[in-house]
């Protein structure tokens, strides 16, 4: 198993990302909350673009798990190879990449792109929507699994919380694939229930990383 796989192993990862057009939005300050993360005790750092991926593996020593978002609908999480190699390239430890069903931008499908990543000597995360993603995605040899895009493709319900059920099913049915819980944990107690239910290790974003979203859960108790 891959150095960076194992160090994540039992730990959380924290999701570094602002949006376009906030804030917050700059390398700079992306690299300053992953040095944060890692002070509370974050073991990886899981951050989008290619600026984002290069500043803040100069800053933190964890794995760091890098993503391109191109766009913002139908594939657009590293969508094609080419987004893939340059995060490789940026410096990211491992690449998580669109592992939907859907058609990929570039004409290739999943597994002819995690077999090029793989000759390329690149470890990928399959972030999933479904369960038949999942399959799709351990059958293609994929490092890792993760539930990230549970509740945005249409195929499953946007649930309130984590998606406890998708979760439990990788699990159980590939114990030999390191499975990572991401999507909506937004609270330590969510937390320790994925890890519980023997997750590798779960990806939080949001609820530590993202103060407009936070701000608001606060401010919408006084609506
Ligand atoms: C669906 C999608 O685009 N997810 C993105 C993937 O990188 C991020 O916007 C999320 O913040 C991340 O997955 C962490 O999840 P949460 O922020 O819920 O803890």
């Amino acid at each position: 198993m891959h150095p960076a796989i194992e160090q994540i192993h039992g730990g959380l990862v924290v999701s570094c990302q602002a949006y376009p057009g906030e804030p917050l939005r700059h390398p700079e300050t992306m690299a300053q909350m992953a040095m944060a993360a890692v002070e509370g005790g974050a073991v990886g750092i899981r951050c989008q673009g290619l600026a984002d991926i290069q500043a803040i593996k100069g800053q933190v020593e964890v794995p760091v798990i890098g993503i391109w978002k191109d766009g913002h609908e139908g594939v657009f999480i590293t969508p094609t190879l080419r987004h893939a190699r340059c995060c490789a390239a940026a410096g990211a430890d491992i690449v998580a990449i669109d592992a939907t069903r859907r058609p990929r931008p570039d004409g290739l499908s999943y597994a002819e792109t995690v077999r090029a990543l793989h000759d390329e000597g690149v470890v990928v995360m399959a972030d999933c929507g479904s369960f038949a993603d999942v399959e799709q995605a351990v059958e293609a040899g994929t490092d890792i699994i993760s539930t990230t895009l549970s509740g945005y493709t249409g195929e499953r319900e946007k649930t309130d919380g984590p998606d406890f059920e998708l979760l439990g099913q990788m699990i159980e049915s590939f114990p030999d694939t390191p499975v990572l819980c991401e999507g909506r944990i937004h609270t330590p107690d969510h937390l320790a229930q994925v890890m519980a239910m023997g997750a590798w290790s779960a990806v939080v974003g949001t609820a530590i990383t993202h103060p407009t979203t936070i701000t608001r859960w606060f401010a919408d108790k006084l609506a």
